[in-house]
């Protein structure tokens, strides 16, 4: 076991490793372009940028100091599930192959669909993430200091970083046909969706009382509220 003074070189020799191992199954996927066609070259880009929105922001909050957190088993089996049909099985596919036996063929028109969609996607992916700043955690977790934010894009719907989400798994299929590492993301994040939101909600209610619940009269979960 390493002591406590080894730790942040062990932790860092994983990190450097993790991102070396990254790297290649990028450039080795970006080198392989002509067997998994050009809508994978656009699921990569997209990839990378989610990277460039998001490691910002998980820099800073890794100061944050967590007063409540939810991580029970379904919590973990989740986000486990996205990291996975999300990122590894896409990666790995693309970068190695593999998974030919679940390709299916897809008209040029709806892997355009599925490009045109990327644009929209990281855009709310930047907006949620600059709007909520040190509020934002990948986990359901409220940090000392904990503010409701309600302003920006947070005044319109209460999720749109699960919106950005759902637009990328939707449009994962459309970019990378294969049913294992191109639609699976579709499942995991409605089954996310569906068992995360009302906890997360739960969580905010808690924290934020009355609050909390004058800001859900005001929104919807993912489309704006139509003025009555
Ligand atoms: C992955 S972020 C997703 C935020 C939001 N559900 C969305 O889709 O934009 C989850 C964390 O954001 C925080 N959070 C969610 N809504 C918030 C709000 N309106 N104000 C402040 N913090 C919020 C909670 O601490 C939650 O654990």
């Amino acid at each position: 076991m390493a002591d406590k003074a080894q730790r942040p070189i062990l932790k860092g020799l994983v990190m450097a490793a993790t991102v070396i191992v990254a790297l290649a199954l990028l450039l080795a996927a970006a080198l392989r372009w002509r067997e998994n066609g050009w809508g994978a070259l656009v699921w990569l880009a997209a990839f990378v940028a989610t990277f460039a929105i998001r490691t910002p922001h998980a820099k800073r909050n890794r100061a944050n100091i967590v007063v409540d957190a939810r991580k029970g088993l379904d919590e973990i089996l989740l986000l486990a599930a996205m990291f996975l049909a999300m990122m590894v099985l896409p990666l790995l596919h693309l970068a190695v192959g593999g998974l030919g036996f679940a390709d299916y063929s897809l008209p040029d028109w709806a892997t355009a669909i599925g490009a045109l969609a990327q644009p929209a996607y990281l855009w709310l992916f930047w907006r949620s993430h600059a709007d909520l700043g040190r509020n934002w955690s990948p986990g359901l977790e409220v940090r000392d200091g904990h503010q409701l934010v309600a302003k920006g894009i947070y005044a319109r719907i209460r999720h749109p970083m699960y919106a950005a989400i759902w637009i990328s798994a939707l449009a994962q299929p459309l970019l990378i046909h294969n049913w294992i590492a191109g639609f699976l993301v579709v499942p995991a994040f409605a089954a996310m969706w569906f068992l995360r939101v009302p906890n997360e909600e739960a969580l905010m209610r808690g924290r934020f009382g009355d609050a909390w619940d004058e800001y859900c009269a005001r929104t919807d979960r993912l489309f704006p509220k139509r003025a009555r």
